[in-house]
């Protein structure tokens, strides 16, 4: 079915935000970030949300069995719900072979995104028989928490089975089949999509062998109603924090936990949400709507490197997905752009020395909602103490 497509892999990822214990902090919740080895071949050392690419077993049609054997009434109105959300982006919507077409590709992507994260750091997203109140994706108007479940199979099966899953992910099939339950895919909101871009994919490896580098990322956010148990696990993962939005951010810009602009901007969004609860509300208002995908464009300009995102004026019509075509080139200065192109969706990569007291915040620039109705990320840290953005 082709997880590993001509130009780049298919992967999900799954953004989990815990309510806390801390009462002292502005955010009510915490997000689990993971850090990845140093030997890693695609952003080593990076701190980033669990996940990895898409395997064949995620799309298997055994699922249909295996959730239909927990409740069928569910599973019905659940896959009826996924075949009429709309359409999505492309790695949702494109034609797979009929095997692996029998389950949508939004339950198989859920699916993914909650076996990496069990394999990296041992949150088990799984709901059984027993949990006999599901909450329908399909009945939001009867929903109002759409937290995830952390599923139940005893100390001493736990690792066994982690180690199963994470050397063959059919053994995720097996387990859900052997404890009687299923991914909790329902406690997981479509967030966000990610395409590397073309010029990281060549960095990451040095060779243009760098297109197997590239990810069509599914982002997912699952809230949790209490931080729980967690460990990374030491091989690909090297550390594994739970960290308020506002505190990433600074951890980030102290140079004390290192991000990528995809995670950058996704934690930046949250910085929108206070408590946990205005989350849960904001995702129950996204049930039957779909995002966009965000392909990244780099940019040359005379005195700086800047990343556009879809919404930008400058953001080219037809982006060069493939990189057949070079970088785009800008002429004029950071500070000319801006003024010239005042519809931003930008994030400053470089710019030069003579412009040191050209100050961002978080070197976001954006001020344009997308076409998928998502927040846009905050960029003015002041209230972190942050200088405030001024060009
Ligand atoms: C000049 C432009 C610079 C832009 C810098 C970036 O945007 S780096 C982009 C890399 N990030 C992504 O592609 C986001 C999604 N990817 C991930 O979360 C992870 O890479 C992964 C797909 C979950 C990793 O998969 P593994 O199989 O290696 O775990
Ligand atoms: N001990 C380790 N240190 C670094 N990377 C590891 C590792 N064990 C596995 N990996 C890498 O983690 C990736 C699998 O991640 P995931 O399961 O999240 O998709 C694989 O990378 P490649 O995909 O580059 O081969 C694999 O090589
Ligand atoms: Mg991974």
């Amino acid at each position: 079915m082709a997880t590993i497509l001509k130009h780049w892999r298919e992967a999900a990822t799954l953004i989990i935000a815990a309510k806390s214990k801390n009462i002292a902090n502005r955010y009510s919740y915490e997000i689990l970030m993971l850090k990845r080895s140093g030997k890693s071949k695609f952003m080593p050392s990076l701190s980033v949300f669990p996940g990895g690419v898409a395997e064949e077993a995620d799309f298997s049609p055994e699922w249909m069995d295996v959730f239909s054997s927990i409740d069928n009434d569910i599973w019905t109105r659940t896959f009826a719900h996924f075949s009429k959300v709309g359409q999505g982006p492309p790695m949702f919507s494109r034609q797979r072979d009929e095997h692996f077409s029998k389950i949508p590709s939004e339950v198989a992507f859920r699916i993914c995104a909650i076996r990496e994260t069990f394999e990296e750091c041992g949150i088990l997203l799984t709901r059984s028989s027993n949990d006999n109140k599901i909450n329908l994706l399909t009945e939001a108007s009867n929903v109002s928490k759409n937290y995830g479940k952390i599923g139940n199979i005893g100390i001493s099966d736990f690792e066994i089975w982690r180690e199963k899953v994470d050397k063959d992910a059919t053994q995720f099939i097996k387990m859900c089949q052997e404890f009687n339950m299923v991914p909790d895919i329902w406690s997981l909101t479509e967030w966000s999509n990610w395409l590397t871009p073309v010029t990281v994919a060549r960095r990451s490896s040095g060779t243009d062998e760098g297109s197997k580098r590239r990810y069509d990322t599914a982002f997912f956010l699952c809230l949790l109603d209490t931080i729980p148990d967690a460990v990374h696990d030491d091989k690909e993962t090297v550390h594994l924090q739970w960290s308020p939005p506002d505190e990433l951010i600074k951890s980030h810009l102290e140079s004390k936990v290192k991000l990528a602009p995809p995670q950058i901007y996704e934690i930046c969004r949250f910085l929108n949400f206070k408590d946990i609860e205005e989350l849960n509300e904001f995702c129950l208002t996204r049930i039957n709507k779909r995002v966009t995908r965000n392909f990244p464009v780099p940019a040359v300009c005379d005195d700086g490197i800047f990343i556009l995102y879809p919404g930008d004026d400058l953001y080219p019509e037809d982006p060069d997905i493939y990189g057949a075509k070079g970088p785009l080139i800008i002429s004029g200065t950071l500070r000319e752009i801006h003024q010239k192109y005042p519809h931003h969706n930008r994030y400053v990569l470089k710019d030069k020395e003579s412009h040191r007291d050209f100050i961002y915040d978080v070197k976001f620039l954006c001020n344009v909602t997308q076409g998928d109705e998502h927040v846009i990320p905050v960029t003015d840290l002041s209230f972190l103490g942050m200088p405030r953005a001024r060009f």
